[in-house]
């Protein structure tokens, strides 16, 4: 192919990329040696490696003196790369996710982590979390819950069971596309996925793909990686399971809600200092008496702190009790939370926090 006619000007442009690019070489590199030192200073007190308060600070500070033409978009993705690899000569972070590879818990894990960590994936998500408790891996990423189908409760229970520390949190917009081998639907018989995924595609699926059998399957994962064996299955899955089995989009952004979301925690062993914009989560029980939930609501009111979820699931007691699970805005440390967390002491017959960690959604200030 020949170039246009402003080839002139665009050796030149290329030639000051060229050179800009070994100037970015010398500094990442220079970044990579300071990360490396900083390593060493953590392995003397065996301090964590991953520190995410630390990362969500440099992208918002980044983000904050940020003028373009790069976006925010951009700037994240680009700098937790680095900070990622930065990370990993300190030494390769290993996190546990709920699995096959290529479900939308993968694409948590890279947003969250960038790409140089070893990510393996597990079965469930209680056994994700037993890695994590017995030291094999040193975080999991599960889901906990989806912006149309609600809460994941096997998730909450076994916060409740294990003494694990929430330590970020990840929005992913959940874009579902009709994967196969040709990227056409001809020859298509059967579109195999998760029973939600079909669900959430329904008024899609009725208009262009009416007459194509729907089979329910184990995961969107599983559906594609039958797409790949067989030229007559399509299957309804995200960005990580098009790469990982190799299929062409049909068509993208298929679920009937647009803003359809899944919120992953991050879990780990380690605590997290405050990063500047912070969630708490906690888990709590009252005495099955008159105003027990409003008694364990008013310190925050009194405290000003503001909720940002409040749930409810059984406390398995038998006893028709509860566990509320509370989410609100800011650090355990902060003065107000702090405060709040202690009256709530008093009014709870069992209050286990879950941990602070940086807001996934971030109000960065210029
Ligand atoms: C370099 C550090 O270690 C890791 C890498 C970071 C980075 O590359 O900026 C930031 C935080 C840590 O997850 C650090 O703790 O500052």
């Amino acid at each position: 192919m020949t170039e246009p006619k402003i080839s002139g000007d665009l050796l030149q442009f290329r030639d000051q990329i060229d050179a800009i690019d070994q100037q970015l070489l010398q500094l990442l590199n220079e970044r990579a040696r300071l990360a490396q030192a900083i390593g060493h200073v953590k392995a003397k007190t065996d301090a964590p490696v991953m520190r995410p308060e630390r990362e969500a600070q440099v992208l918002d500070k980044l983000n904050a003196s940020n003028t373009g033409p790069l976006n925010v978009g951009h700037i994240n993705l680009l700098f937790k790369q680095i900070m990622s690899a930065c990370r990993s000569l300190e030494r390769e972070v290993q996190v546990a996710f709920l699995g096959p590879l290529g479900t939308y818990s993968e694409q948590a894990v890279w947003r969250f982590f960038g790409h140089c960590v070893v990510a393996e994936p597990v079965e469930s998500i209680e056994e994700a979390c037993r890695q994590v408790q017995a030291e094999i891996t040193d975080f999991a990423v599960v889901p906990v819950e989806n912006s149309t189908e609600g809460s994941v409760a096997r998730t909450l229970d076994a916060l409740v069971g294990s003494d694990l520390l929430i330590c970020g949190e990840v929005l992913l917009p959940i874009h579902h596309q009709l994967l196969c081998q040709t990227g056409s639907l001809e020859g298509i018989r059967k579109i195999c996925a998760h029973p939600q995924a079909l669900a959430q595609c329904r008024n899609w699926l009725r208009q262009y793909a009416p007459g194509i059998e729907q089979e329910a399957v184990s995961s969107n994962a599983q559906g594609a990686s039958m797409a790949q064996q067989d030229a007559t299955i399509a299957a309804i899955a995200g960005e990580a399971a098009k790469d990982r089995y190799q299929l062409k989009a049909f068509q993208e952004h298929i679920q009937d809600d647009v803003n359809n979301t899944t919120r992953f925690l991050v879990l780990g062993r380690q605590a997290t200092g405050p990063s500047g914009a912070d969630k708490t989560s906690l888990v709590a029980s009252v005495p099955n008496q008159p105003g027990a939930v409003y008694k364990m609501l008013e310190p925050f009111n009194a405290e000003n702190v503001s909720l940002t979820r409040l749930e409810s699931r059984p406390a398995k007691t038998g006893k028709w009790e509860y566990n509320f699970f509370i989410d609100l805005q800011g650090h355990q440390t902060d003065a107000a939370v702090a405060r709040a967390l202690d009256q709530l002491k008093r009014t709870t017959s069992f209050l286990r926090v879950l941990g602070s960690y940086p807001a996934a959604q971030r109000d960065v200030k210029a």
